[in-house]
């Protein structure tokens, strides 16, 4: 297959951030688009409705004129959030879910849940106003490895919680393991999970063979092939459980390459092209348009997007990086390297 036509994607994990960066990676998302559900961690994180709604602005200020796009906004969850607050985002329109940080585990996540165990009045209202809570799932507990953070997880966290709270719906954000598949799948369909193209496209090997590459480095951290293999297993599975989430989490040039680099690869600038190439590695393109397109919507009950992309096997150039500001760059994954296919929006 050549060339494939599907239904406009929407992207349900990015980070957009703010300033100039919003400025110089909010148009790649839109571009491929129709609708992104927006990461809160900004510094100070998105907490309340109304921090929400004026970030919402601030993004669609972003959007070049003349491109349709919705962002659909989520609140980060805190030890000093209120039912209150919760159940003011599940009456706004324009917020879709609440995101849950285990304190520590990733970037911007200070602010985050010390003990996701101790906030059941907060999952309780979650639970009856059916927002999605949306998890990144790893434990913070230094006596656990890196590698085994994710499935630790599901064990501690993730299983009491979803025990406890019948009616929670849940998205396992950016899954990593055949741990976390396996357990998506054992779960009803108020569970899902998305997948970056990262995930798919590469193992560990990738950010240490041959040198320490930084641009690979992002968490979850990319776990060994048989996970990987998992989750193209899963992906390409057509189940309505997994969806497209490319958590595109752009640092600048100087903040990636350092002697303490920051986790998060920038992917937006081709999300949909990295995951056509995963999805072409297993002979599953037919299966593309169920991930990107149906699965979502689906899940968070809203419209199919009534547009459709074109995808053209072309060999096309990636830029060494895109500019932020001043001398500030953004360096993609796979800078000066190729990308299979071309994205094209059909109006
Ligand atoms: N994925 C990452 O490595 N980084 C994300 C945070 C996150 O999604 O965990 C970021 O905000 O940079
Ligand atoms: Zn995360
Ligand atoms: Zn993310």
């Amino acid at each position: 297959m050549n060339e494939i036509v599907i239904r406009q994607p929407d992207d349900w994990h990015v980070h957009l951030r703010d300033g100039a960066m919003l400025k110089a990676v909010a148009p790649f998302t839109a571009k491929q688009c129709h609708r992104a559900i927006i990461m809160p961690n900004l510094v100070p994180p998105v907490t309340t409705v109304a921090e929400a709604m004026a970030y919402r602005d601030r993004i669609l200020a972003a959007i070049p004129e003349g491109i349709a796009f919705e962002p659909l906004m989520t609140l980060y969850l805190t030890e000093q959030t209120t039912v209150e607050e919760l159940a003011a985002a599940a009456a706004n329109p324009h917020i879709h879910a609440v995101k849950l940080y285990p304190a520590g585990a990733t970037t911007n996540s200070d602010r985050g849940v010390r003990d996701p165990l101790s906030i059941d009045h907060l999952l309780g209202e979650l639970a009856r106003s059916g927002l999605p809570l949306l998890v990144h799932g790893e434990v913070v507990d230094p006596n656990i490895d890196i590698f085994d953070r994710e499935a630790v997880f599901i064990d501690r966290v993730l299983t009491p919680i979803l025990n406890r709270f019948p009616d929670l719906r849940l998205v396992m954000e950016h899954i990593t393991t055949t741990q976390a598949v396996e357990f998506v799948m054992s779960q009803s369909e108020r569970v899902a999970a998305t997948i970056t193209a990262h995930h798919l496209l590469y193992n560990r090997n990738a950010m240490l063979v041959g040198g320490i590459r930084p641009h690979y480095y992002c968490l979850p951290i990319l776990k060994r092939e048989t996970h990987r293999q998992s989750l193209l297993n899963a992906a390409t599975s057509g189940h309505p459980k997994f969806f497209m989430g490319t958590d595109t989490a752009p640092h600048t040039q100087s903040s990636k390459e350092s002697a303490c680099g920051c986790a998060g690869a920038f992917t937006g600038y081709a999300a949909l092209e990295l995951y056509a190439e995963a999805f072409d590695e297993v002979g599953k393109l037919d299966q593309l348009e169920a991930f990107t397109s149906l699965n979502g919507p689906r899940f968070y009950r809203l419209p199919i997007n009534e547009k459709r992309v074109r995808l053209t096997r072309t060999t096309t150039q990636v830029p060494d990086s895109f500019p932020v500001e001043d001398n500030q760059h953004l360096v993609p994954l796979r800078a000066g390297e190729s990308i299979a296919w071309q994205f094209e929006l059909l109006e």
